[in-house]
């Protein structure tokens, strides 16, 4: 029993010391671990603390290292660009050296050259002296040849003189009075000439005054007719005939449309105008100048020319007036080559041209500048004391040529072009009158002439009632129509043949700008 109880002491204390030493290890385990728990924070924190050192000391050390790199750059930098500096010092010494030597090369090769020069100036001197020697040599050569020759003619010529003295001193009386006859002939040559001269003079005075009385005679007012070909877009055209023209062309008959007459036949009417002149639709503008040069020449010996061109739109007036060949281009040449021409019997003209253009009852100047179009005033003075008329503010040009008429109608057609894009149809809805004042001298005889020849391309002549107008049209047909009747009633004032009647030129723009001869009412003017 005791040792049973001994036993299961002894179990006991060993049970005990067992669980102690449990205890013990357990707790040593637990301390083993926290010491290694410990140790391993201790050696990660000293790995942390060592390799963060050791990234400080790789950063610095980097840093030290760039640091160092950087100044080591720039420290080639700085040598590399000495370097660089004294190779390029030393290249552009070469460069220098080298051009100075070139200059000097260059001078050298010029002097070289110039001394070349000389040399050969020398040489082209001593050459053409050369040859002057020689030429001149030739030259003495050929006149001591010629100087025998002369000499060997020469003493014929003396021998023959000497001759002829012998024969002359022996018949000197009768040569004498011969050449006195030679000369006292050829006075009366030349005083025959200077009479001829003077009587031509005369001649040509009385030329001219006859000329004009023939004029006269004519009529100082003429009309005439012209007739235009048909044009293809006229489908109707009116039945014109023309009864004398083989003979005086001055009758033209129209055919009316046929009616039916009380009877019922069939009548047709025919209106029967004569004129001054008919030209028909085969006339040319050559025909049509050769009947009105004669009064273009009037104007040259001191007259008043109008010349008129009237009709309807479209019925030609422009194509006879302006174009290439019509009367203005005529007109003006013939005045030239005629004025040139009177020149041989003393004459001197001065002729100026303008243009000008009758617009709504204003004048304006077609020889201006475009932009001044319905803006510069142009007007129409009268001085009653000096008889004079100035168209003032208007383009005047001095013929010089005929190229100047050109020059002026090709400004007159660009001016009226210009008018004709501001109103549509312009050209037809105005008067265009192209003035040549034409003052002549005779320095032999003393005489003096003034004249005009007026060139008017009157407006289109249409009835208000047709033209249906409206607005600015209606008011261009109410000025066209006033204008053409106060013409009409100049025409008839000038027509009546009653010395001192009173002719009307104030009542329109178009009259007023024809007025120019001193003294006023014009002199003889002569009307188409
Ligand atoms: N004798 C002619 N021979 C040939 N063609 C002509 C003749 N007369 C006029 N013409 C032609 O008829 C057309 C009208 O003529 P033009 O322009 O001269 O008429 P106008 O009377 O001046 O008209 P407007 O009053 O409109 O200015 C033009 O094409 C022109 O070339």
């Amino acid at each position: 029993m005791e040792l049973e109880m001994n036993q299961q002491k002894h179990t006991y204390e060993v049970d005990d010391a067992r669980r102690r030493l449990r205890n013990e290890v357990e707790d040593l385990e637990s301390r083993h671990r926290k010491e290694t728990d410990r140790l391993q924070r201790d050696k990660d924190e000293s790995e942390r603390k060592t390799r963060n050192e050791l990234e400080a000391r790789i950063d610095k050390l980097l840093k030290d290292h760039n640091e160092e790199l950087a100044e080591m750059r720039k420290k080639l930098d700085a040598d590399t660009e000495a370097e660089r500096s004294r190779r390029s010092q030393e290249a552009q010494k070469i460069e220098d050296e080298y051009a100075s030597k070139l200059r000097m090369a260059a001078l050298d090769a010029d002097a070289k050259q110039r001394e070349a020069q000389l040399t050969q100036g020398e040489l082209t001197n001593v050459k053409s002296e050369l040859d002057r020697e020689r030429s001149l040599k030739q030259g003495l050569q050929t006149q001591l040849t010629e100087a025998t020759t002369s000499n060997l003619t020469l003493d014929a010529a003396n021998k023959a003189m000497r001759e002829k003295i012998n024969f002359l001193e022996s018949d000197s009386q009768a040569q004498s009075q011969a050449f006195n006859d030679l000369h006292r002939r050829m006075q009366d040559a030349i005083e025959a000439a200077e009479r001829a001269h003077e009587k031509l003079r005369q001649e040509e005075t009385l030329r001219r005054k006859l000329f004009n009385q023939v004029q006269e005679l004519k009529g100082n007012i003429r009309v005439m007719c012209r007739v235009r070909p048909t044009h293809k877009a006229e489908t109707e055209p009116a039945q014109i005939s023309f009864p004398d023209n083989d003979t005086d062309s001055k009758e033209v008959s129209i055919l009316g449309p046929s009616k039916q007459s009380a009877t019922g036949k069939d009548v047709t009417a025919a209106y029967s105008y004569s004129f001054d002149r008919i030209f028909g639709p085969a006339a040319q503008n050559e025909e049509v100048f050769e009947e009105i040069s004669q009064l273009v020449q009037s104007a040259l010996d001191g007259y008043n020319v109008c010349i008129f061109c009237y009709g309807q739109t479209g019925s030609g007036k422009t194509y006879t007036m302006s174009s290439t060949d019509g009367m203005i281009p005529r007109a003006t040449s013939q005045i030239w080559a005629e004025a040139q021409r009177l020149q041989e019997k003393g004459w001197q003209y001065k002729m100026d041209g303008s243009f000008i253009e009758v617009y709504n009852e204003t004048y304006n100047d077609l020889l201006g500048a475009s932009e001044d179009l319905d803006k510069k005033k142009v007007e129409v003075r009268h001085d009653t004391i000096k008889k004079t008329t100035q168209l003032e503010n208007a383009v005047s040009v001095l013929l010089e040529g005929p190229e100047s008429v050109e020059k002026i109608l090709d400004t007159a057609s660009k001016n009226r072009t210009v008018a004709a894009t501001k109103a549509n149809m312009r050209s037809s809805r105005s008067h265009s009158v192209f003035i040549l004042k034409l003052v002549g001298t005779n320095s032999i005889t003393g005489e003096k002439s003034e004249g005009t020849l007026n060139l008017v391309d009157l407006a289109g002549s249409e009835r208000l009632e047709h033209s249906k107008a409206e607005g600015a049209r209606l008011k261009e047909t109410q000025n066209i129509n006033k204008s053409l009747s106060c013409l009409g009633d100049v025409i008839n004032a000038l027509g009546s043949g009653k010395e001192n009647a009173h002719v009307p030129y104030r009542n329109s723009k178009v009259s007023l700008s024809l007025v120019h001869a001193p003294p006023l009412p014009p002199t003889p003017t002569n009307f188409i």
